[in-house]
Formats: C-alpha cells, sequence, structure tokens
C-alpha cells in the first residue's frame, strides 16, 4: 500500500512547550483519518506539521516518501479549513469563478480559458453537489453550501490528498451530513485519501475510516474507526 504520510519519532512544541512528543504515524492512499482530541490537545498542530506549515524540532516527516522539507508538489496537495465559509454576502464572485480560481494552477497565469476548462469547473461543481448554485454569489450560499464549493475548488487540482481543518464549524447537522456524505463519496469513488481534523469524536467516528486520538502530547492510531473503537478508550479519551 502506497505511504502518503509517515511520521517517525516526530516531536514539536511551541516555544518551551510540548504539544507532540515523539509521535509514529504512517498513513496510506485511500485512508480517511479523523484526528480528534480536546480542545488545545494539537489536532491542528499535527495537521499543520502534514501541510509542513510548521517543522518538528525532531524526528523526520515524509509525504510520498520524499523528506517533507524536499517534497515540492504542494499543489496536489488540497487544504480546507474553517474559515473558508467566512465570505460577505456581498463580496462579488460567483461559486463558478470562485471554483476557475484554480484553473490557474493547471493550465499558468497567462493562459487563456479555453471552453472545456470551464466544463471541467462544472464537472466538479455536479461531483460535489453545487452545480445548481453555480451562478450564485458566494456568499449568498449557506455555510455548508460554501464549503462544498471549495472543495470543488480543491478537487480542480486533482489533488492526491485533501486536508481538512474543522470544516463544518458552524454549519447545522444537515448541512453537515450533507458534507461528510460528499467526503465519503471522495474517498471511496476516487480513492481520495482525506485527513480532516475534528473535536467531535461522535460524529466523526461514524463517518471515518481511521482515528488518530490526541492525549498527552501523544497519539494512538485506530486502524478501524467503527469497531475498533471501545467504550473504555471513550472513557479513557474524555478523562483528563
Ligand atoms: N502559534 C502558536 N504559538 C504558541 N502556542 C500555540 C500556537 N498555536 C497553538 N498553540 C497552543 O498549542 C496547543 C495546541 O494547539 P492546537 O491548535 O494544535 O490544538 P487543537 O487540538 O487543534 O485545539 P482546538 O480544538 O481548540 O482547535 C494549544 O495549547 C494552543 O494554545
Amino acid at each position: 500500500m502506497e505511504n502518503v504520510i509517515k511520521f517517525e519519532n516526530v516531536s514539536f512544541g511551541y516555544d518551551e512547550k510540548p504539544i507532540l512528543e515523539d509521535i509514529n504515524l504512517e498513513i496510506h492512499k485511500g485512508d480517511y483519518v479523523g484526528i480528534i482530541g480536546q480542545n488545545g490537545a494539537g489536532k491542528s498542530t499535527l495537521l499543520k506539521l502534514m501541510i509542513n506549515e510548521i517543522k518538528s524540532v525532531k524526528g523526520k516527516i515524509k509525504i510520498f516518501g520524499t523528506d517533507i522539507n524536499a517534497f515540492n508538489s504542494w499543489e496536489e496537495i488540497g487544504y480546507v479549513n474553517q474559515k473558508s465559509n467566512s465570505f460577505s454576502s456581498s463580496f462579488p464572485v460567483t461559486v463558478r469563478e470562485v471554483v476557475a480560481m484554480n484553473l490557474v494552477s493547471k493550465i499558468g497565469l497567462f493562459k487563456r480559458i479555453k471552453k472545456n476548462h470551464l466544463k471541467e469547473v462544472d464537472e466538479v461543481l455536479k461531483l460535489v453537489g453545487a452545480y445548481e448554485y453555480k451562478d450564485k454569489l458566494i456568499g449568498s450560499l449557506s455555510g455548508g453550501q460554501q464549503q462544498k464549493v471549495f472543495i470543488a475548488r480543491e478537487l480542480m487540482k486533482s489533488p492526491k490528498i485533501l486536508f481538512l481543518d474543522e470544516p463544518t464549524v458552524g454549519i447545522d447537522i444537515n448541512g453537515q451530513r450533507e458534507f461528510y456524505k460528499l467526503l465519503k463519496e471522495l474517498n471511496e469513488k476516487l480513492n481520495l485519501t482525506i485527513i480532516i481534523v475534528s473535536h467531535d469524536l461522535f460524529i466523526v467516528k461514524e463517518e471515518v475510516k481511521n482515528l488518530v486520538l490526541i492525549k498527552n502530547h501523544n497519539i494512538k492510531f485506530i486502524q478501524n474507526a467503527k469497531s475498533d473503537i471501545s467504550k473504555n478508550m471513550m472513557l479513557d479519551f474524555f478523562s483528563n
């Protein structure tokens, strides 16, 4: 199985404060991983290490077998965070235009957008179930609809991994359900590797395939989220 991300004895702290200590972790192609932990446990920190936004103080991180500091195909990595859906309702950009922004990474900054490129935008909008509002202003959509559009924008890159950091914050329960349904389809149909940070263990464990639990600067990898997480593990997880 192709190794997508590998952590070897990785430690990280902000200033003197340790956050993650001696982490070992392997994520493979087609995995759908939920990163779970209480507030301040280090979920976003773990994700930021994976996208090289911060650098480990000890250990080694590899992405597709390459040292993360030498990796140079970041245009093939998708990333959606909770702040993606904060456009004001008058922001003068349509859904189609938001998704077309990532055509630039495909065709270059100074090349003309052709008809077949726009067809690709529409295909991706159909895939995420956002085609019906393609001509609406992005800020006029609900949070859940906007997040689908941001996923569509990332899919224009044909990403090899999709990272999401708390993407459903502020989205109502129906919007969340639809959003997770989309992620599941992308994982199953495209075999897309998905890594999602959430503080909501109860929702996420029903949706993902694998879990990374963070507690006391350490992680526990659970291969099969639905069957391998016991009641005791949950109680332990929520105790201090
Ligand atoms: N840039 C920073 N400088 C210093 N400390 C930081 C920085 N970013 C995060 N921290 C601290 O590191 C710890 C882990 O933060 P992180 O954001 O990774 O946690 P989290 O599990 O994602 O939390 P939450 O669920 O609250 O978003 C927290 O105590 C946080 O205050």
